[in-house]
């Protein structure tokens, strides 16, 4: 990843007037203001104007914030001091956010965690092969609405159908009241991309929402200018702890950042997955055709989607994104009911020890 594109972009970041430069707290010191540009499990990386650098939570912060969406995330513009000669920071405020990404905390009914904040465009991804689902696109204008982020639907893999094919989503979308910008793309045949690019603003910070398999790696790749994500990596090194986390607010093409978490793109985590199987309704339906009922259409007999697939019926490629989103949000689940079996087991011990108590005080 090109860190030096980033560092030399916060000056300028903090000298244009795009929304998301860092609020103007009076004071000039500019290395006591920098972005969070990677949190990993309560270790943050933030950029200055020099660079990359570890940041912690002060032990003060970590107890005023009572709740988690007031601790810092990607995206956040903070105000740091400096140790070690700039070798490590402390976090000590979070400057007021223009607009966040949040999602409902799991496991708890009320309460939200932050995602990501300061981002000025959403793309909203949906490919016109076989993905596109307007309530899922009705969700996550919601979400964007809330966050107070501007919205533009990016409808990928024209390159697959018909004009008339295109011109008919777009008037489903108008049809469902819909006004935010669509812009058509393909990044097989590179239609619609230099539109895309054009919109991209020096000092703006923009994220990508959507599905498995639409074509987001594809299209980061081609406005970060690298043909690879893998080496998109910070190491940081704190209090002996050797660690390394992906970088999460990259520079794009022309002075943008891009939000670029691995598990913002995923509707399960969004909270927008009641989307998924409407959206997969063809396979939905198609499996109950499956001789076994528990089918899992990997390698049973008398499977009717890969039958579907053998007979090219149904695309092998969004057979997998589906399997994938499913895993995802079965996953999810899984940690949920964990975390409540693990809440219920603490709280028979809390009654045991209670009673225990009780016994000896009689
Ligand atoms: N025909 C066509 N294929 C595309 C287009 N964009 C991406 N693809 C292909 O679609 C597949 C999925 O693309 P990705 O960029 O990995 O999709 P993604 O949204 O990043 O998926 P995840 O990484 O699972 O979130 C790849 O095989 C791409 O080559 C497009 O515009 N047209
Ligand atoms: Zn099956």
């Amino acid at each position: 990843m090109n860190t030096s594109k980033l560092k030399q972009q916060l000056p300028d970041t903090r000298a244009c007037h795009g929304r998301n430069s860092p609020p103007d707290t009076g004071d000039d010191a500019k290395e006591a203001i920098a972005r969070v540009t990677a949190v990993d499990r309560g270790q943050y990386v933030i950029t200055n104007a020099q660079g990359e650098v570890p940041a912690k939570l002060t032990g003060r912060n970590l107890y005023i914030s009572e709740s988690p969406v007031d601790l810092p995330c990607v995206g956040d513009w903070v105000r740091v001091s400096y140790h070690d000669a700039g070798a490590h920071a402390s976090i000590l405020e979070v400057l007021p956010r223009t607009s966040f990404l949040r999602r409902k905390r799991p496991g708890s009914g009320i309460g939200f965690q932050m995602i990501a904040a300061n981002i000025d465009v959403a793309f909203i991804v949906q490919s016109c092969h076989f993905d596109f689902n307007v309530r899922r696109l009705e969700r996550y204008l919601v979400m964007t609405s809330e966050g107070h982020i501007e919205p533009i639907v990016l409808l990928t893999k024209i390159d697959l159908i018909r004009p008339e094919a295109l011109e008919q989503l777009i008037s489903t979308i108008r049809g469902a009241g819909i006004g935010a910008r669509v812009i058509p793309i393909s990044n097989v045949s590179g239609s619609g991309i230099d539109q895309l690019r054009a919109l991209i603003e020096s000092g703006k910070t923009y994220c990508l929402l959507g599905s498995s398999g639409v074509g987001k790696t594809t299209l980061v790749n081609r406005l970060t200018g690298h043909a690879s994500r893998a080496t998109n990596a910070v190491s940081h090194s704190g209090e002996g702890r050797h660690t390394t986390t992906r970088r999460q607010l990259v520079a794009l093409e022309g002075g943008g950042f891009l939000v670029d978490m691995p598990g913002m793109r995923e509707l399960g985590v969004l909270g927008v997955s009641e989307g998924i199987d409407d959206s997969f309704a063809d396979l939905q339906a198609r499996s109950l055709n499956c001789h076994f009922s528990n089918c899992t259409h990997a390698s049973e007999p008398g499977c009717a989607i890969r039958d579907a697939i053998a007979r090219n019926e149904v695309d092998a490629a969004q057979f997998q994104s589906y399997l994938k989103l499913k895993k995802e949000s079965e996953y999810l689940e899984m940690t949920h009911h964990e975390k409540r079996q693990k809440d219920r087991n603490f709280g028979k011990l809390v009654r045991s020890v209670m009673k225990s108590k009780r016994r000896q005080d009689e």
